[in-house]
Order: C-alpha cells, then sequence, then structure tokens
C-alpha cells in the first residue's frame, strides 16, 4: 500500500494497534535475517557486555526523533545535520560500528532488503534477550523477549533539532517526562495515563544496565535546586559512593552504572534501588517522588514482581517500535546505515 502510513495512531495506545509492521516481514526475502543479528551481538557482547545496553538505548534515541526510521545513524553531510551531534547524544550514544557490522553482513546475505531501522529494533531485542541469559549475567531464564514486529524503512533526512527536544534530560520532573513521552502520540485522550505507564516499564526498565557518565547526574550530589544542598531524596551512603566518582569539578566523563546491584544483567532490581533512593538519575527517582500515584505504584509493583515487569517491558518496547514507522513506498532501504544511497 504504497504511502499508506499508519504511524502508530489509529488504535490501541502508544504505537498499539496497527502500525503496517509484521513479525515475518523477512520471511521470503531474507530468513536468515535474526540469526545474522544475534551472531554480531553474541561476539560484541561477550567482548564488552555494555553494548548491550547502548544499543537498547540507541533503538530508543531513534524512535523518538521522526519515529523509527534509523534517522539517529546518519552521519553528518551535506544535506543531513546528524542527530549524532544532539545534546543527549553527544559523547553518550554509542554501537554504530555494531550496526554497521551487522548491516554490512545482511548487505551480503540479501541485498538491499533488511532496513537499518528494523537492526536498531532486532539489535534492541537480541541484547535484552541475551543479558537474560548469559553466563556474566547468572542462569536466569524467563527474561523478556517479543515478537517484534518488522517492516521499517529508512528515512532520508535527520532531525538535530528533534533530537535535542524529544529526548528526555536525566533531570527532568516528572511533568517534563509525561510531555515528552506524549509528544510521542498527540492523538490519545488517555494518553497521560498510559504514557504515564510507559515511563515506569522502559525508562526505569532500561537502565537496569548500562551506565551514565558523572556530568548526567552531578546535579544532584551537590546542588540539586540552586541551593548548594545535594537531592534529599537520594541515599546518603550511595550518595558518598557517587561523589568519589563524581567530584564536584571536573570527572564529566567518569561513568558509575545506573544499576549498581546488577550493572550487566537485565533483571528488576534498579526498581528496588529506586524504592531505597538509590536510583542514579533524577528522571528515575522522580517516578517515586514526584507525586504521581501511577508511577510510585508501578515501581512498587514491579520491584516485587519481576514477571511482570518482563511481560510489560516487552509489550512497551514492540509499542516503542511501532512509533511512525516509514512504510510502503515511503523512505529506502539504505545500502550504508550511515548514509542514503
Ligand atoms: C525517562 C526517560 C529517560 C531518560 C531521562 C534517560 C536518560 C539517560 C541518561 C542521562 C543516560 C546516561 C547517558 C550518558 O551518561 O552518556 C542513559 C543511559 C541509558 N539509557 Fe536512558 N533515559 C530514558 C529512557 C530510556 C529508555 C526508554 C531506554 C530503553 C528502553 C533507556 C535505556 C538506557 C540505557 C540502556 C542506558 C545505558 C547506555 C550505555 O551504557 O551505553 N533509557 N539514559
Ligand atoms: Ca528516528
Ligand atoms: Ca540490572
Amino acid at each position: 500500500f504504497p504511502g499508506y502510513n499508519f504511524g502508530w495512531g489509529g488504535t490501541g495506545h502508544f504505537g498499539g494497534g496497527y502500525s503496517g509492521l509484521y513479525p515475518k516481514f523477512y520471511q521470503f526475502s531474507c530468513p536468515q535475517t535474526d540469526d545474522i543479528v544475534m551472531s554480531v551481538l553474541e561476539r560484541a557482547i561477550a567482548k564488552e557486555p555494555r553494548m548491550a545496553a547502548s544499543l537498547l538505548r540507541l533503538h530508543f534515541h531513534d524512535c523518538f526523533v521522526q519515529g523509527c526510521d534509523a534517522s539517529i545513524l546518519l552521519d553528518d553531510s551535506t544535506t543531513i545535520a546528524s542527530e549524532k551531534k544532539a545534546g543527549p547524544n553527544r559523547n553518550s550514544i554509542r554501537g554504530f560500528e555494531v550496526i554497521d557490522e551487522i548491516k554490512a553482513k545482511l548487505e551480503e546475505a540479501c541485498p538491499q532488503t533488511v532496513s537499518c531501522a528494523d537492526i536498531l529494533a532486532l539489535a534492541a531485542r537480541g541484547s535484552t534477550v541475551l543479558l537474560t541469559k548469559t553466563s556474566w549475567s547468572g542462569d536466569q531464564s524467563g527474561g523478556p523477549n517479543w515478537e517484534l514486529p518488522l517492516g521499517r524503512r529508512d528515512s532520508k533526512t535527520a532531525s538535530l533539532n528533534g533530537a535535542n527536544s524529544n529526548i528526555p534530560a536525566p533531570n527532568s520532573t516528572i511533568q517534563n517526562l509525561i510531555t515528552l513521552f506524549n509528544r510521542q502520540g498527540l492523538n490519545q485522550v488517555d494518553l497521560v495515563a498510559l504514557s504515564g505507564e510507559f515511563i515506569g516499564q522502559v525508562c526505569v526498565g532500561g537502565h537496569t544496565i548500562g551506565v551514565a557518565r558523572c556530568v548526567t547526574f552531578k546535579q544532584r550530589l551537590y546542588n540539586q535546586n540552586g541551593n548548594n544542598q545535594p537531592d534529599a531524596t537520594l541515599d546518603r551512603t550511595y550518595s558518598n559512593g557517587l561523589r568519589t566518582v563524581c567530584p564536584k569539578t571536573g570527572g564529566d566523563n567518569n561513568i558509575s552504572p545506573l544499576d549498581f546491584a546488577s550493572p550487566v544483567r537485565f533483571d528488576n532490581t534498579y526498581f528496588k534501588l529506586i524504592l531505597w533512593g538509590k536510583g542514579l538519575l533524577n528522571s528515575d527517582e522522580v517516578l517515586m517522588t514526584g507525586n504521581v500515584a501511577q508511577t510510585v505504584e508501578l515501581v512498587k509493583t514491579y520491584a516485587t514482581d519481576e514477571g511482570l515487569f518482563f511481560s510489560q517491558f516487552a509489550k512497551s518496547m514492540v509499542n516503542m517500535g511501532n512509533i511512525s514507522p516509514l512504510t510502503g513506498f515511503n523512505g529506502e532501504i539504505r545500502k550504508n546505515c550511515r548514509r542514503n544511497n
């Protein structure tokens, strides 16, 4: 259906319902797609477990700007102002070489068939799955996995402005977060409630793995409200530990795990840490302290019920992956994820 792009409005919520994407999209054109993705991921993540976190985040930062269209992968050119230079991405977002490697293998197997946007979605899912059952994450079966709708096409454009304005900042208040998540689905009346739920599921959920730079949490340690005081909701012992990695001046690029209890395992420990005032980012702690009853309840629920968190996270990832995909004759299938054909 040329030009027919349902985006992710229409039915359901937050991308739920009909998106024009479907799991068996490459069944005939490139049946080995997922195997190729997984083989590259296995090696990359064995070499550096953090890569799984970086790839999960890459998909998120793609989807929040122009939808899940691989706009984030485009390098600067005469016509493109790369999203890689945007505040939330610069010196922060990573994993491009792994995506390039997957793309090169897929181009060999099935030329110009599998989009870069789908590779990002497959890599995010594959990374999550691998962090639930590998040796470094211990024996943990039954982690989140999901049937992933495919068939996204790649954008011909990028939006540096969009990347600066749509991706939430770590010092966000709960209201900022709700606004930014709602922006991804303006046609939904019930979105405030749903995005509250969504925030609980994927923001914090995503932060069960990976790290953050000192510059993203420094304000909480030294000057939360402009009064030279630390964030009162931050656990004292934890805060003192953080100060050693993140001094008042300098050290901006020093890193600390988001979930210090299990940084390379996909699990629900980060929700427990938030209950105890040991969430690293302000944007995570406000889910508990921000006076929105629904997010408070969700943090508590997921802290005690890991199975429920896994299944909700899986649903939310599908919903996020359905944000405004290009389908039909829109966009293109890039040969190289870093540039337009
Ligand atoms: C409330 C919304 C969110 C905010 C404010 C936020 C903010 C951040 C920040 C500031 C960092 C550290 C970046 C750095 O220091 O360079 C980070 C890392 C990360 N975020 Fe989020 N994020 C949000 C939602 C999400 C979502 C929806 C996901 C995925 C589903 C996600 C996955 C990750 C991961 C995996 C990392 C670690 C990346 C790595 O180690 O390379 N985040 N996030
Ligand atoms: Ca995008
Ligand atoms: Ca964890």
